[in-house]
């Protein structure tokens, strides 16, 4: 059965809003989209997926998403992350598709063995398969089969609000973690915690993504953890 992935894409300029302590805003809007860019040239080469769905407020991110093979949908102004999401499901729905993948357009790790390993858990329905972010409380990836099951939750406490609404729904509910899918970059200590991940000083995530970045770790703070 088909599987059709949903990208929410927050406008480009105004992302990451939790990195402005540390990053200027055009380095935000560069890290915003080097990373859309990377989860869809993922989602387009995993044989899994039948098609991408990028829904945002931004031409420019729409315009990205096009260039890249997905198809898109304006969202409204006065939308935010859930009714965008369940917007989007139901034009997949039309589309026939068996399954929905939410991937978030800020995990620049996810890689085609994670959607894999996903669109396998998920291959029988109804079921929803969700990946924790690292505090283990937000809900990185989740496929939803049928789509339209649940209703979305992003936000504080997703993972459980996700998980009891499968549950709800009298559906399977698994859980697939991966350190590629675990870490979505939202406040500083995701940079701290991606060095410390990949072992070396130079947050390499930032200087190969924007090269001219000069942040050092004594720049970030710590402790703390990513909140989801
Ligand atoms: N289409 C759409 N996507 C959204 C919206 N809010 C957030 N997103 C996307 O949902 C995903 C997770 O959102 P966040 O982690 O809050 O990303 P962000 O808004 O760039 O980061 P912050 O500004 O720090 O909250 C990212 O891919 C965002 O681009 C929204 O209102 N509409
Ligand atoms: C929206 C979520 O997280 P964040 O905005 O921090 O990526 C979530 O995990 O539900």
């Amino acid at each position: 059965m088909t599987i059709w992935a949903i990208v929410p894409v927050k406008p480009l300029r105004r992302a990451k809003t939790r990195l402005a302590d540390v990053l200027t805003s055009d380095q935000r809007y560069q890290l915003a989209e080097m990373m859309l860019r990377q989860v869809l040239a993922v989602l387009d080469s995993a044989p899994q997926i039948t098609g991408t769905l990028v829904i945002s407020r931004d031409p420019e991110a729409l315009s990205i998403a096009r260039d890249m093979g997905a198809r898109t949908i304006q969202e409204s102004s006065a939308s935010d992350l859930n009714p965008a999401l369940t917007r989007a499901t139901e034009i997949i729905r039309v589309w026939g598709a068996g399954a929905t993948l939410i991937i978030p357009a800020d995990l620049p790790f996810v890689n085609v063995a994670d959607i894999a390993a996903i669109a396998h858990q998920g291959r029988n329905g109804p079921c929803v398969v969700i990946s924790k972010d690292l505090a283990g409380l937000g809900t990185n990836a989740l496929l939803v089969r049928p789509p339209g099951l649940i209703t979305y939750a992003y936000g504080e406490d997703s993972y459980t609000l996700h998980t009891e609404a499968a549950q709800r729904a009298g559906a399977a509910v698994y859980t697939y973690d991966s350190d590629s899918l675990m870490l979505d970059i939202d406040v500083p200590e995701d940079l701290v915690r991606y060095n410390q991940l990949v072992g070396n000083g130079e947050f390499t995530l930032l200087t190969r993504m924007l090269p001219d970045i000069s942040i050092s770790p004594s720049d970030m703070p710590t402790t703390g953890g990513n909140n989801g």
